[in-house]
């Protein structure tokens, strides 16, 4: 890790969605490092982007994900004295163009921050080396934070989405309602200590075949992957803030969700099971928080507002959701805090694939 004492700018670096359905494939090639998706997962992703309002033409204001990112770095900028950028890994505007745009503006040192709060192989290490291979080609220095998860503004930020929510729900149903956090899964062999083909993680079926192809390769490691341990800390400080208006340890569970369609074990507990036991328990509504993502997009809007609350419906369950971060100030005076260096986040050397 080079630490860079002044940066020049910010970089903030984000995950990237396609403008319109026709760039599914293309968009999902880049997903996949290049590794080409059936048909049929292609029309099922363009369904479910077209459930939240993508079309064949670019939408005036744009997608969720690039509109939401493009403010949340704008409003970085007029906290911070430096400038801020914004690139993406898997779409425009690509951090490569954008890191060529930073030297082309005179910037020798920036400061990269993900807007993933939590650490993982899969997603903070795939961000550290797209960047810093972009860096290296145009002799920029670059320090990169590879983790947030346990900023206190980022809990507040998430606590004050949450309290509202929470308080409704216990009112309407006259009880206290579980409230379910819940942060995109990741391949059972991203979270493994020991080399890629290290026999499953606990959380994988007993004996489940871990397939040689069908997900990236994030590379060998000899430590474990922080990234479940991270979302569950996030967790865990949300419901710490929300302590002063009742919140306990015996208020919350936690899901992984979206688990993905690669052919591989991912981690759990599933949302959908973690629904089936609340409702077993004879709950009757849960209020739901998405910890790792900071802006709405296809994974709140499908997986979460269509798609868990249909499953919730026929489990006889109410489900709420917390508002997303989007232009929360809170949050952004956290990322400000991260990018400035007020608050020492961990950097560590773990990189991508
Ligand atoms: C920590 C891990 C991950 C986060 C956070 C994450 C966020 C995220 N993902 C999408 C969209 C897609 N992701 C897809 C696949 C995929 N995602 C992760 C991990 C995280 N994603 C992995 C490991 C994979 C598999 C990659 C592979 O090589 O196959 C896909 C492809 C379809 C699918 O498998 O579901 C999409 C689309 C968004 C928009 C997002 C947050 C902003
Ligand atoms: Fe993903
Ligand atoms: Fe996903």
């Amino acid at each position: 890790m080079i630490s860079v004492s002044k940066p020049d700018a910010i970089l903030l670096l984000a995950h990237g969605t396609p403008d319109v359905l026709s760039q599914m494939a293309e968009y999902l090639a880049k997903v996949t490092n290049g590794r080409p998706m059936p048909a049929a997962v292609v029309e099922e992703l363009q369904h479910r982007y077209a459930e939240i309002g993508l079309r064949e033409e670019p939408l005036p204001e744009g997608p969720p994900l690039t509109r939401w990112t493009l403010l949340q770095g704008r409003m970085l900028g007029e906290l911070l004295d430096i400038p801020v950028y914004v690139g993406m890994r898997n779409w425009h505007p690509y951090i490569a163009d954008v890191v060529a745009k930073m030297h082309a503006d005179g910037v020798r040192r920036f400061k990269a921050v993900c807007l993933a709060p939590q650490n993982s192989r899969t997603s903070v290490g795939l961000y550290r080396s797209v960047t810093a291979k972009a860096a290296a080609e145009l002799g920029l220095e670059m320090e990169f934070v590879a983790g947030w998860a346990d900023h206190p503004l980022l809990a507040e930020a998430f606590a004050l989405k949450m309290w509202p929510v929470w308080a409704e729900a216990c009112a309407i149903l006259k009880t206290r309602v579980p409230v379910l956090f819940t942060a995109h899964a990741v391949p059972c062999r991203t979270i493994m200590s020991g080399t890629v083909s290290s026999p499953a993680s606990p959380s994988a079926r007993p004996g489940a075949p871990v397939p040689a192809e069908g997900i990236q390769n994030y590379g060998a490691s000899t430590t474990p992957d922080p990234y479940a341990v991270e979302c569950k800390r996030t967790a865990m400080h949300i419901a710490r803030a929300l302590a002063p208006v009742g919140m306990t340890d015996r208020d919350w569970y936690f899901a992984f969700q979206s688990q993905g369609v690669a052919g591989a074990p991912w981690i759990g507990p599933t949302v959908e099971d973690t629904l089936k036991a609340l409702a077993a328990e004879g709950h009757k509504g849960v209020v739901l928080q998405p910890v790792g993502f900071l802006c709405d997009h296809v994974e709140i809007l499908y997986d979460i507002d269509i798609a868990f609350k249909e499953t919730a419906r026929e489990l006889g369950l109410h489900l709420w959701r917390a508002d997303s971060l989007n232009d929360s100030p809170t949050l952004i005076q956290a990322v400000a805090e991260v990018a400035n260096g007020t608050w020492q986040a961990d950097v560590d050397e773990r990189g991508g694939q």
